[in-house]
């Protein structure tokens, strides 16, 4: 299986992007994990929220194959312990699927057309967290997830 994290704008927060390329090198040695990044909108200022919303919502679902399994992260998702999460991943592994996509939404969320093509949502707090803030916080719990299913002593309950 393959993970993709699909993202709306590039990160600017550099140490943010930092952060995040750490945990990219750490989980090079666990799974096939890209992170593809959806330009953003070129006139954003001048489109209404919602327009927004529906803009980046046609990107994300072109960035789509029909064959993806796809799971946003929404602060209204399911919840997990990160045991769960792993678990989660194992199970998504061995049910063969082939590429298990993570979607961030924008600053303004999803459109109803996103969320009508998702097979799930999953939040990681009841909170609201900035869209360059939840990279990193997915890829630490991805790392962890990693480091659960093979036994290695980073996670401890
Ligand atoms: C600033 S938030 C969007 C906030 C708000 N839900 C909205 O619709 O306007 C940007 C993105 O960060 C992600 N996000 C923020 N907090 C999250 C959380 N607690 N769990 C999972 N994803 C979260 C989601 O993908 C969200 O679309």
């Amino acid at each position: 299986m393959k993970i993709t994290l699909l993202l709306v704008g590039k990160t600017t927060e550099s140490h943010l992007n930092q952060a995040v390329e750490e945990y990219l090198k750490r989980l090079k040695r666990y799974i096939s994990f890209e992170v593809s990044v959806i330009p953003e909108l070129k006139n954003a200022k001048n489109l209404t929220f919602d327009q927004q919303k529906e803009k980046e919502g046609v990107a994300i679902l072109n960035a789509l194959d029909s064959s993806d399994e796809v799971i946003l992260l929404d602060e209204k998702g399911s919840q997990y312990s990160s045991v769960e999460f792993a678990s989660l991943l194992e199970k998504k592994g061995l049910a063969s699927v082939k590429r298990l996509v993570f979607v961030v939404g924008g600053p303004y969320g999803f459109s109803c057309d996103v969320y009508a093509r998702a097979n799930g949502k999953l939040s990681l707090s009841r909170m609201t967290f900035s869209h360059q803030m939840i990279r990193l916080l997915f890829v630490e719990q991805v790392y962890r997830a990693m480091t659960i299913i093979k036994g290695e002593p980073y996670h401890h309950e």
